[in-house]
């Protein structure tokens, strides 16, 4: 099979774990004998130091002509103090926009292995399999209008959240089109008890429901959510919620596999092409130490071999892959426990790649959110 890939690296740790998920995907097309191309494509910070803005127009075409798009994550305080309109983020929400990805698939695991790097007990997150789908396209962060003004002499802000119901009906539809492929539930975050938004939010997943009667629906206030995520996760199975509430409860949930950069995700559209990312972002703090965690970014590219490619066996051999060099005891810093082997950003990916080579690895994980 051939497929183009359009490579975003974008800023901080996102070129570090970029370059390793790529090696993985060289490795896949070495065992299986698929060609890859990959081309890159510039956005965020880097984006605007050498073009001005955080998404030249250049990315978006090379984004639209590809068969999928691999992010690693953009930002960072170099680009802290500037005109909002550059900032980094913005090249990340536009690309969002640009390709319609209107659903985030974040799937949250527990890793037996891991449970030493959780900070919660292995009782309360054991066999957690949890699919958090994120609106991506609406809400808060694409609200007009977003800005500063004065009125009376006094400084005030506005940001606005904004829903066509639409935008609200295929996402929810998509989430109770995997729990019933899961034979799942799906748990519907809002705060109908003071938005307008998630009213018609919690209306909307009522009426999807009734194409689903196999499929139980429960209504979850987001204060709540994000304290049961960590007191009882084992109650979730499919999440599905607005924007910022996705945004949030996600890095929550990363704490239930061990850290942050354990969580893939894909951003589907209606045509396509997906996009695929880690879900955590630049971290300045570690950048260029080489001491980042890639397994977010390279579990990201197996639900792109499955998603996109529909490379099934190839997605499985990846995640199987991660779950056996974990089982094998090598942890980058972020994930480290006593009596474990402490290695680097590329030592990791050295060992997925070899472990992928080798046809070690049998025992698959992650298949959980087809
Ligand atoms: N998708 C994205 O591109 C994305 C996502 C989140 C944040 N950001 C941006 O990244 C910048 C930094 O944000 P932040 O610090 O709040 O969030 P962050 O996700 O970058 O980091 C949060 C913490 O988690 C750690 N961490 C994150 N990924 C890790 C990994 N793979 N391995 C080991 N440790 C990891 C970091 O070191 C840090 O301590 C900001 O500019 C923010 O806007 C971008
Ligand atoms: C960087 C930011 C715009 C982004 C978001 O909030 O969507 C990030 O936090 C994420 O989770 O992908
Ligand atoms: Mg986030």
């Amino acid at each position: 099979m051939k497929k183009r890939i359009a490579i975003l690296p974008g800023d901080g740790i996102g070129k570090e774990v970029t370059r390793g998920a790529v090696e993985v995907l060289q490795a896949i097309g070495e065992r299986f004998g698929h060609q890859f191309s990959f081309s890159y494509g510039k956005i965020g910070g880097g984006a605007v130091d050498e073009m001005g803005t955080p998404l030249p127009d250049e990315t978006t075409r090379l984004c639209k002509d590809s068969d999928a798009v691999l992010l690693g994550a953009v930002g960072g305080p170099k680009w802290d103090q500037i005109p909002v309109h550059l900032r980094p983020e913005r090249g990340l929400l536009k690309i969002r926009k640009e390709l319609d990805l209107y659903a985030n698939l974040r799937p949250t695991l527990y890793y037996s292995s891991l449970a030493d790097a959780s900070p919660l007990k292995k009782e309360v997150i054991e066999d957690v399999d949890l699919l958090m789908v994120r609106e991506l396209t609406g809400g808060l962060y694409f609200g007009k209008p977003s800005e500063r003004s004065t009125q009376d002499g006094r400084d005030v802000v506005v940001d606005t959240l904004f829903y066509q119901k639409e935008e609200m009906t295929r996402v929810i539809k998509l989430a109770f089109e995997l729990a019933q492929n899961r034979g799942g539930k799906v748990t519907s975050v809002d705060k109908a008890n003071v938005l307008e938004s998630s009213r018609m939010w919690r209306e909307v997943a009522e009426e999807v429901a009734k194409d689903f009667p196999e499929v139980t629906l429960e209504h979850m206030l987001v204060d709540n959510a994000a304290m049961q995520m960590v007191r009882n996760p084992k109650q979730f199975d499919v999440v599905v919620t607005e924007n910022m509430f996705g945004d949030i409860l996600s890095d929550e949930a990363s704490v239930l596999t061990g850290s942050l950069g354990m969580l893939p995700s894909a951003s589907i559209s209606e045509k396509g092409p997906y996009l695929y990312e880690p879900i955590h972002g630049s971290a300045p703090d570690i950048e260029g130490q080489n001491i980042a965690n890639p397994l977010a970014t390279i579990l990201s590219v197996a639900m792109m071999l499955r998603l996109s490619f529909g490379l099934e066996e190839e997605a499985q051999a990846v995640e199987a892959s991660v779950n056996e060099v974990l089982n094998n005891g090598f942890r980058t810093k972020d994930i480290a426990s006593p009596g474990k082997k402490l290695v680097s950003t590329t030592e990791m990916v050295e060992e997925v790649k070899a472990t992928i080579l080798d046809n070690e690895a049998t025992q698959s994980i992650m298949s959980c959110y087809v």
